[in-house]
């Protein structure tokens, strides 16, 4: 794959460039698990990350909130910038940028605290809000918009993780907006979840996305197909196509794709 020329979506009316990675490797030790990759994320879209099991997909997700500093062998080349800044920069405050690209995770994971202090945690360490009304107001705002409020609104002290699989996921991700993010990740947000609850989490992706960069990775077809405006596809660590969801899925341009989503391999 010719490394210096991004792959952007093509025949969409982007949103702005919310981030940007050019010529991206991301290596465990000696293996280059990423081959430089270069892509734009846009706002208002959702973007699936597509691609055999072992492919690079998750690795390349962390990259984008540098959650691949916490594994000791990982190193990350090239650039990835967040509204033109370089987020592997010396001065960039890695908590601040996490807070800034929010991400949820394959297995729900809530603090093992009340559901409102799962929700309050976040905003007080940043300082947004400034007092009790404040908070409670945020941790409604943050449980509604991740349509959980109704469902937990009189039971705000129990505990997080005393909730359902589907709830927990929602509640994660209340959590993650709970910070104002301007970009949300999600890695198989679903693959824990029952259809039902995984319907519940694709609605609600379908309700944030006017608000958040959000980048998904799944193993199902049928969720980037239903979920995302923009598919990725990779193998072999390599970004081969990138484009129009629609496009991805009916006409790809490359033959590994159509291999991938016809089933061939993966
Ligand atoms: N912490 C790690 N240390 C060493 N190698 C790793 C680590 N995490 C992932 N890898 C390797 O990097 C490659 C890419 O893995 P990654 O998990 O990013 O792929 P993926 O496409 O998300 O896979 P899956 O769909 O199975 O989750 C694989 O070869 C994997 O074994």
């Amino acid at each position: 794959m010719p490394s210096s020329t991004p792959i952007e979506a093509e025949n969409v009316a982007p949103g702005e460039t919310k981030m940007r990675a050019r010529d991206v490797s991301v290596y465990y030790g000696k293996k280059k698990a990423i081959d430089e990759v270069s892509i734009d994320i846009f706002t208002e879209f959702v973007t699936a990350f597509i691609g055999p099991s072992g492919c690079g997909k998750s690795t390349f997700l962390r990259a984008l909130n540098r959650m691949n500093d916490t594994i000791s062998s990982a190193r990350v080349t090239g650039c990835i910038e967040l509204d033109g800044e370089d987020i592997y920069s010396s001065d960039m405050d890695v908590v601040q940028l996490r807070a800034r690209v929010g991400m949820v995770f394959q297995k729900p994971n809530p603090f093992p605290k009340s559901i409102y202090d799962n929700i309050a945690y976040g905003p007080k360490i940043h300082g947004l809000a400034q007092s009790k009304s404040d908070l409670d107001e945020v941790v409604e705002k943050s449980l509604r918009r991740a349509g959980l409020w109704e469902e937990v609104k009189d039971r705000l002290s129990d505990s997080g993780t005393a909730l359902s699989g589907g709830q927990q996921q929602r509640l994660c991700i209340a959590r993650a907006i709970a910070v104002e993010p301007e970009v949300i990740l999600m890695d198989e947000p679903c693959s824990a979840l029952d259809p039902i609850a995984t319907a519940k989490i694709e609605e609600l992706i379908d309700d944030l996305r006017g608000r958040y960069a959000i980048v998904i990775v799944t193993h199902s077809m049928q969720q980037a197909a239903r979920v995302s405006q923009r598919t990725a596809f990779f193998h072999l660590g390599n970004l081969i196509e990138y484009g129009q969801t629609s496009d991805i899925f009916t006409n790809p341009r490359e033959s590994r794709t159509q291999d991938y989503i016809t089933g061939r391999y993966g």
